[in-house]
């Protein structure tokens, strides 16, 4: 068995940034954890990646090539479908080391996780290939600091798990920009209680549409709240303990070292024999 995280999210919403700090985390722990890059627009990250989109093909090549001629968005799909028909370049860039744990940088347009086929596809290669999987979806935590905004985080992160159907773990990113009184706050929403995040939803005027919606927004949070479907992990990048908590949340979820300890129990248990 192998074992991967696909880590999506939004724009900006700091899946580099991670990638890179749970590698460093890897080498201070004496773990091995790869990255591999998986956005062709990519500019900047901070890892040595065990492989890289770019190599195969750029978002520029689609953009510039004289038949294709696609936007950053078009292009960047594009290139996720070259590499699906190309997998035999994955397959040799990823090996097949037994146990490898690898992160899986991911480009920042949502659409490629709340309804397009190009990723879910990706997910059933690397599990033909004996992969253990979980999608993390990062929000910022910036954007989800009040009720309404929470409300429709929450809806994103929905959409993703159910269009993707993976294991899958919410974490909200960037909490070290957090105010003391918006993390206070934070902790309100984070214990599902759908009357304070409804409390904290503005209502312009008292219009029949504004009436309406309002009871719509009522049903979403009594609904999440009442099948707990979807939670979020709050993650300070910049707390070593709150790094490693979040690791061994994901390792659980894919079963990474499970064998191991069943390795150890068996050993202690032929040591009293
Ligand atoms: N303070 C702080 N800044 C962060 C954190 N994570 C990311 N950032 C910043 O947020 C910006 C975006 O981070 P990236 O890691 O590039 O985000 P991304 O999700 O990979 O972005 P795309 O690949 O463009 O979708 C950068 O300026 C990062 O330095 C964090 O935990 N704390
Ligand atoms: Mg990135």
């Amino acid at each position: 068995m192998r074992y991967a995280q696909l880590v999506i999210g939004p724009a900006g919403s700091g899946k580099s940034t991670y990638c890179s700090a749970l590698a460093q985390h890897g080498v201070d722990v004496k773990r091995n954890i790869e990255v591999v890059n998986l956005d062709p627009a990519a500019e900047y990250f901070n890892y040595t990646p065990m492989a890289d989109i770019r190599e195969l093909i750029h978002v520029k090549d689609t953009m510039e090539d004289e038949e294709l001629h696609f936007g950053p968005n078009g292009g960047l799909i594009f290139c996720i479908e070259y590499l699906l028909e190309n997998s035999d370049w994955l397959h040799d860039k990823l090996g097949d080391q037994e146990d490898d744990y690898i992160l899986f940088d991911c480009p920042g347009q949502i659409e490629l996780y709340t309804h397009l086929t190009a990723m879910k596809k990706l997910v059933k290669q690397l599990q033909d290939w004996n992969f253990s999987i979980c999608s993390v979806f990062l929000v910022d935590v910036q954007f989800v600091t009040d009720g309404s905004k929470f409300i429709s985080g929450t809806m994103a992160a929905l959409s993703v798990m159910v269009n993707l159907e993976l294991p899958h773990v919410n974490i909200l990113s960037k909490m070290d920009l957090l105010s003391k009184g918006a993390k206070n706050k934070l902790d309100r929403f984070l214990e599902p209680d759908s009357h304070f995040i409804l409390g904290d939803i503005e209502l312009c005027g008292n219009t029949a549409f504004n009436v309406k919606h309002r009871k719509l927004t009522e049903a979403i949070g009594k609904l999440i709240e009442d099948y707990s479907l979807v939670r979020f992990i709050p993650l300070n990048l910049k707390s070593l303990e709150n790094v490693g908590d979040v690791l061994l949340t994901i390792d659980n979820v894919i079963q990474f070292g499970e064998d191991q300890d069943i390795k150890t129990k068996d050993f202690e248990d032929n040591d009293d024999t």
